[in-house]
This record gives structure tokens, sequence and C-alpha cells, in this order.
């Protein structure tokens, strides 16, 4: 598991140990872990340290007094190294040993910013340490001159080869993933302490390239994680295994209504995810031309015209494929979540629920249905006010349905009503092709029906049971993006490929099991 927290949560679990005189010794570990994380980083591409070119663009707090003594090591490996001075200040000490190691440092202007701009390009590895987690607000000036000539001069010309983020892009919000333009896209993040909430959701995610975490000492003063990563050990320990003497009906039965004459497809992947997903079986209730093409394509799928109240099952899944005309099967969606089963709530599903739920009702809006959700509540919201920030935004509608709500997208974010957070990024822009949500909601119902009622598993791995509904959207997320990116293999992908794949990433996961 990944644990991420805000900015200010970092500067709470370091305040015992600034108290206690330890500030130098702290920056020395975050400078020494960021020197290091770009010498790996050097020699993983083949890179000779010795003569290779660094420039820092540092300010005037911390992050920069992180960067200059990280390119201090770096001197000492035989790079060549630079500083723009963003602020007309720097870390006292840092600069010092900076110059000491032979560091050329210049002062931003208005001025100068676009030379500046255009030196840096050619530098091999650039080090972005304007800003950390004592931001307000992003880049202004000079400083923010520059950054939009480098960004614009990388995207156009190519350099500088490596750009590395000291903790954070300069101008992301460390607690929400907001980013303040101009920003710079970092192949490299290296991150003190823990990771920051806002490196693991859109669009911060989008700037923090590969994230690596180098522990500097206050772990152990760390609270109670802001947001959390699901890693395949986290999935290995709370996927279902049946046990010997299981059989269908105790292995959890999903009911699904989904599809319509206008999208009946959406009833068969979602139908086929659910399977794919090891549930004990899929029983579907909807339409007879609907039924006919669920049969054809999945024949172990039992189906029905019956009703919800008839029909014995342990989760449900609703929504995939419905428009808002479908009145009988929005009635039979309304009457799922009326029985107060764990239910996945899905497309159609979603403008057409009661607006209070509960935490396991599962919402899986992408950003667009999500702003139409909040805005039926009364929040203002447009797809582009959810795009960024898409922590406030999942936040804000799980407080209001109080609800489990999932948004999917690249990083996918899953926020409980008692606001407990996951983000999930196993994925490939490959999963990005219509049907893919439907298998989404397959997988996930699945596992709301095998391992919904199954308290224990979840406290065993220290996820609060009443949060469960969360981390098996999590899973499910998680389950989705690794069985998509195995089916693409770098390629293109269609949506049915992700439920044929997902077994096999399934198999690799879970141990094997005694003979
Ligand atoms: N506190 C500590 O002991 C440690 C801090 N560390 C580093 O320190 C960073 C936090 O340092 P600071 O609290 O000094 O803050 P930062 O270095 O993040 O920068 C804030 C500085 O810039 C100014 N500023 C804030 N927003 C601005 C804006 N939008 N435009 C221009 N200037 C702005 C502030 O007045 C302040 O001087 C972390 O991100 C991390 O890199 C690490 O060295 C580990 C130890
Ligand atoms: N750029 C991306 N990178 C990774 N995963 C993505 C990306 N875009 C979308 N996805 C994933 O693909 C799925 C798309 O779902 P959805 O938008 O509902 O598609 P559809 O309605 O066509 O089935 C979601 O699981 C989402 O997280
Ligand atoms: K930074």
């Amino acid at each position: 598991m990944i644990s991420a927290y805000t900015g200010t949560q970092i500067r709470a679990a370091e305040e015992p140990l600034l108290a206690a005189g330890m500030g130098a010794v702290l920056m020395q570990r975050a400078s020494y872990g960021l020197a290091n994380a770009i010498v790996h980083e050097l020699q993983a591409r083949g890179r000779r340290l010795y003569g290779a070119s660094v420039a820092v663009l540092a300010g005037k707090g911390n992050n920069g007094g992180d960067g200059l003594f990280a390119a201090s090591f770096l001197a000492a490996r035989g790079m060549r190294t630079t500083a723009v001075l963003t602020a007309g200040a720097a870390h006292t000490e840092a600069l010092a040993a900076f110059q000491r190691a032979g560091g050329r440092v210049h002062f931003l202007s208005d001025a100068n910013a676009s030379r500046l701009a255009a030196e840096m390009a050619r530098a091999d590895v650039v080090i972005d340490a304007v800003l950390g987690t004592g931001a307000q607000g992003g880049l202004r000036g000079a400083a923010a001159a520059l950054v939009a000539s480098l960004a614009d001069v990388r995207q156009t010309s190519g350099g500088p080869e490596l750009m590395v983020a000291c903790d954070i892009p300069s101008g992301v919000d460390a607690d929400t993933g907001e980013a303040h333009a101009p920003v710079l896209s970092a192949d490299l993040t290296v991150t003190f302490g823990a990771a920051k909430v806002g490196l693991l959701a859109d669009p911060g995610a989008d700037y923090a390239g590969r994230v690596h975490v180098v522990p500097i000492g206050i772990e152990a003063e760390l609270p109670w994680p802001a947001l959390r990563r699901l890693q395949p050990p986290d999935l290995l320990r709370l996927l279902p295994q049946p046990g010997r003497r299981a059989h269908k009906y105790s292995r959890g039965v999903l009911g699904v209504v989904a599809g319509s004459a206008d999208y009946p497809g959406a009833a068969v992947l979602a139908c086929r995810g659910a399977l794919a997903a090891g549930v004990g079986m899929v029983r579907y209730l909807g339409p007879p031309e609907v039924a006919h093409l669920v049969r054809q394509s999945c024949p172990e799928v039992v189906c029905s015209a019956g009703e919800v109240a008839d029909t014995h099952v342990q989760a449900w899944l609703v929504g995939s494929g419905m428009g808002p005309s479908d009145s009988h099967q929005l009635q039979r969606a309304h009457d799922a979540v009326e029985s107060g089963l764990p239910v996945i709530a899905d497309a159609g599903a979603l403008p057409a629920l009661p607006d209070v739920l509960g935490p396991q009702v599962v919402l899986t809006p992408h950003a667009g249905e999500l702003a139409a959700l909040l805005k039926r509540l009364g929040a203002d919201y447009e797809r582009s006010a959810v795009e960024v920030n898409t922590l406030g935004a999942v936040r804000h509608a799980a407080a209001l349905t109080e609800a489990t709500v999932l948004l999917k997208g690249a990083t996918t974010l899953v926020a409980s009503p008692f606001q407990d957070f996951y983000s999930q990024a196993d994925g490939t822009p490959w999963l990005a092709t219509a049907g893919s949500g439907d298998v989404l909601a397959g997988i996930i119902g699945a596992l709301l029906a095998q391992v919904g009622p199954d308290v224990g598993r979840f406290r065993d791995a220290g996820i609060d049971p009443d949060e469960r509904w969360a981390a098996i959207a999590a899973m499910g997320a998680s389950l989705h993006g690794l069985a998509g990116t195995a089916a693409a293999g770098g390629g293109p992908l269609s949506a049915g490929r992700i439920a044929e794949y997902l077994p096999e990433v399934w198999s690799r996961l879970v141990t094997p099991p005694d003979v």
C-alpha cells in the first residue's frame, strides 16, 4: 500500500524533529536522496555522470535548499552545475555549499528569463526546486515566465533530457493535485518522507511522472494517511479464494440490471467483466432482446425478465448502457438500491437514483457524469471544474450522496463518505475505449458479491470495515487497469479483451494453492 499525505500532515510530522534541532539533518537526507535518484536514473539511461550538466531552478525556501544541496552532491560526482535563483535569495547554507562545490549562480529577472530558459534547456538534467510544500498558489512573475518558456522549448525541441521535480512539481498543490500553470512536467518526482496527495491525483499526477519516495526519518511521526493506493501485495491479500467446500451460491451471486435496446452490448460487457472476476453466478434482469444477446455471448449467465424483489443475490450492478427512457430498468435499479445490498451504480443509473444513498452503494461516474451528478445535488460544477480538482470533486460527491464515489480517468479516485480516499493508476490510455467502463462495473460488482460481506478480510488488512466499499472499488479499478495493460501489451485494445486477460492477471497475483 502506498500512503500519501497532505503538506500540512508532512509539516506536522517534521515538527518534533525540527524542534529537536534535526532540520539540517532532514535536509541532508532529502537532498542526498534526490542526488542519488538522479545518479541512478542517469546510469539506468546509460549516461556518464562526469561532464554531464545539471541546472537547478531554486526558490528561496527549503525546497530550493534541497535542490542546491543535491546539486552540490552531483558536482562531487563530476557534474557541471548551474543554479538560477528565482527570488533573489536562497537557503544560505545550501547556496554556500553549492558555490563551494563550484556551481555557477544566476539571479532571475524579467529581463533575463527567456535567455536563462534557453540555457537551462541545454542542460542534461533540470531540477525544479522553486516551490515545495510551503507553496501558496503557483509561480508568478519572472519564475512563471522562465518555466513557461522552458516548458515550451522542451515541447518543441526536446531538451533537457531529464526533468526532476524536487518534492513536488512547483505549482502543483500538495494537498489536492490542482496545478497552477505554468508547471514543468517532470519525468521523475523525488519526494521526501512520504508521497504527497497531490502526486497521486490528477492533474498533479500528470506533471509528476514517476514518483520516488526518499525516507528522511519522519515516518514514525506520520498520521493516518489522507489517501492510499493499493499495490499487488494488497490485492493478493484482499482477493477472494474459494474454500475447498465452496459452491456457486457461497461464492457470491451478482444481479445485473444493465443494457437497453440502444446499448445491449453494455450488458454483455458488464457480465463478461463479472464472470472474469470470479463471481459464483451472474443473474441478468432486463428486456428480452438484451437477455437474448447476453445468453448468446455469455451462456454462463442466468437471464430472466423477473424483478429485483424475487431475485436472490449478494450484490447488484445497475445502470451500464441504460437511458432515461428505460423506465422498467430504472425501476429495477431503484429497487436494487432500496434492497440495502451492495450496489455498483454506473452510467444511466447515476441521474436516476435517490440523492442520498449509503456507503455500500458505489457510484462510478467519469468526469462529465460526476459534474452532472454534483449539479443535480446543487453544487455548481462543469466537467472542466471536475478535471482541474478531481479530488475535491469526488470528495464533494461522496459527502453529498453519502455513497462511495469512484471517479474514472487516467488516475481513478475513490472517496468513501467517511472521507477515506484511494487512488489507482494501474492502467494504460488504451483503456479509454467504448465499453471499458462496463467491464469495470462488472469487475466491481463481482468483488462486491464475493468479498462485500467479509468484514474480517478488510480488518486484517488494516482497512476499517465500514470503509471496505471504497477498498473494493479500488481493487476493481486496479484489476481493470492491470488487465487492460496486459491485454493492450502496448497496442490498441477493445473492451472485451480486458475481461479475457483478467483471469491470467489474477492468477499471476495470487500464490498458487497448495496441492
Ligand atoms: N521542514 C524541513 O525540515 C524539511 C523540508 N524539506 C523541503 O522543504 C520544502 C518546504 O519548504 P518551505 O516551507 O521553506 O517552503 P518552500 O520551499 O516550498 O517554498 C516556500 C517559499 O516560497 C515562498 N512562496 C510560497 N508560495 C509562493 C509562490 N506562489 N510564489 C513565490 N514564492 C512563494 C514562501 O514565502 C517561502 O519562502 C519541502 O517541499 C521540502 O522540499 C526537506 O528538506 C525535508 C526537511
Ligand atoms: N487515459 C486513461 N488512462 C488510463 N485509464 C483510462 C484512461 N481514460 C479512461 N480510462 C479508464 O477506462 C475506463 C473508461 O470508462 P468509461 O469512461 O465509463 O467508458 P465507457 O462508458 O465507454 O465504458 C475507466 O475505467 C477509466 O478509468
Ligand atoms: K519543487
